[in-house]
């Protein structure tokens, strides 16, 4: 494509099919015989529904031959956001679900944890959770590394080189009395987070960034928090952690914070709630503490699995959207055991309607909302609705290309016809089998190129 469009850089792509994505007003937008030009940055340069191929291609400048035309059972959905997720946890996904929080991470997760400070061990178990996730959909993820400043700056080197959108967390922790070989001093975690901070930034990545991560507010102290809270802030970066996951952890930081209202109040009183912060669980809030995430724009990543997986809790979702709280999904491996984003827009379908079960007045969540949490909501929840979420001029091309009749797939078309029927039938049972491309930033990641 030689001729330039009107944003002044030249088309890198054309699609023309049926795209299906969320905006503010309706959960489900089904736009069919729809054009989208992506350019060479990867930014959605037009969208165009029910024109005559011919006549676009003359008026946009390509040619009508290098059209990407989708097939009959193929649509484009945006990328999935995956607003929480361990990468340093991935080795042992899909175990070790039989404790609850505070033993499970004793007893499981921080003898995995400690031996990413080997480069080796960290860089296989790193590519593989990147490469899981992004064939899974994930076009951005937000992730917790390690302690480690070397082996965390490697998952962001990954993700960059595979082409995944990410979110890298070095762990802060200065404080754990039950594994005291798994944590900093208070010194060595400021130090090694601005060291983080800046080695990173420095890097260029066009798509990886750092995020401030205390771990959680027992695994901290106050001196920690409140550097934490100005870094975020001296550097305007993001902040990720987690709160009110499970009723123990919530008596644990009332005792360890007495002075603090609330689980809430610890991170507002430390700097460390505004608009790029994202806590992960969110089951036990107040109104009022609710009503601090929305004054702050802090925002939450729903993490059904995990929740069920460690009988931690339920999340009443409807609550939090009523509070005008940013809310997006999270699979929160490996508290939830899966690394798949469909499988989080399921978990939090069957949480709703347990919480149906429990209270018929309870209003269930359909899977129009949670497809919409999955991929907009994430965005907002990460403060990356302007760059990412839905198909929108200026808006970066991050795009599944689903096919649910795949051969040999999970899917059996039977004789829907309906968009929006398709639809619920992927989010339902299918799997990474349907999802045949996967587009970063408008470039193709997935199938894999295998020099990456
Ligand atoms: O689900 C969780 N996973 C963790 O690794 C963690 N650390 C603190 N709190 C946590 N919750
Ligand atoms: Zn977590």
């Amino acid at each position: 494509y030689k001729r330039r469009t009107d944003t002044g850089t030249s088309l890198k792509s054309v699609f023309w099919g049926t795209f299906v994505h969320s905006t503010c007003n309706e959960a489900v937008q089904v736009l069919e015989d729809t054009a989208v030009g992506v350019d060479h940055e990867g930014k959605i340069v037009f969208i165009k529904t029910g024109e005559d191929v011919q006549r676009v291609s003359q008026e946009v400048g390509f040619n009508a031959a290098d059209v990407k035309q989708l097939g009959k059972h193929e649509f484009f959905m945006p990328g999935m956001v995956d607003a929480h997720i361990h990468a340093s946890q991935y080795s042992f996904t899909g175990t070790a679900l039989d404790l609850p929080l505070l033993e499970w991470l004793n007893t499981y997760t921080f003898p995995v944890e400690a031996q990413f400070e080997d480069p080796e061990f960290a860089k296989k178990i790193y590519s593989q959770v990147v490469r899981r996730t992004l064939r899974n959909g994930t076009t951005t993820a937000c992730y917790f590394a390690t302690i480690y400043t070397e082996t965390t700056l490697l998952l962001a080197e990954i993700a960059d080189r595979v082409g995944q959108r990410a979110l890298v967390g070095k762990v802060c922790m200065d404080r754990n009395d039950g594994a005291s070989y798994y944590k900093e001093s208070t010194e060595e975690s400021m130090r090694e987070t601005d060291k983080f901070i800046t080695q990173l930034l420095g890097k260029g990545y066009p798509l990886v960034s750092p995020i401030i991560t205390p771990r959680f507010a027992p695994s901290c102290t106050s001196p920690l928090l409140e550097f934490l809270g100005k870094t975020a802030k001296n550097n305007d970066i993001h902040v990720q952690s987690h709160i009110s996951e499970n009723r123990d952890e919530v008596n644990l930081v009332q005792q360890l914070f007495p002075d603090c209202k609330s689980y809430t109040d610890v991170y507002l009183k430390h700097g460390l709630l505004s608009r790029k912060t994202v806590m992960a669980h969110a089951c036990y809030l107040s109104d009022k503490e609710l009503e601090i995430f929305h004054k702050t724009g802090a925002s939450i990543a729903h993490c059904p699995n995990s929740n069920i997986s460690l009988c931690s809790g339920m999340l009443d979702v409807s609550r939090v959207m009523k509070h005008k709280v940013k809310i997006g999904l999270g699979t929160d491996v490996a508290g939830g055991y899966a690394p798949s984003m469909l499988d989080a827009i399921r978990r939090a379908i069957d949480t709703s309607k347990a919480l149906t079960i429990l209270d018929p007045k309870h209003q269930t969540l359909t899977f129009q909302e949670v497809f919409r949490l999955a991929t907009l909501g994430g965005s907002q929840a990460l403060s990356l609705d302007d760059q990412i979420g839905n198909f929108a001029v200026g808006k970066n091309f991050d795009a599944l290309l689903v096919n649910v009749s795949v051969p040999d797939g999970p899917i059996d078309i039977c004789n829907e016809e309906d968009p929006k029927v398709i639809l619920e039938k992927f989010l339902n049972l299918g799997d990474d089998r349907n999802i045949v491309e996967v587009y970063v930033a408008g470039r193709r990641v997935v199938p894999f190129d295998n020099t990456s």
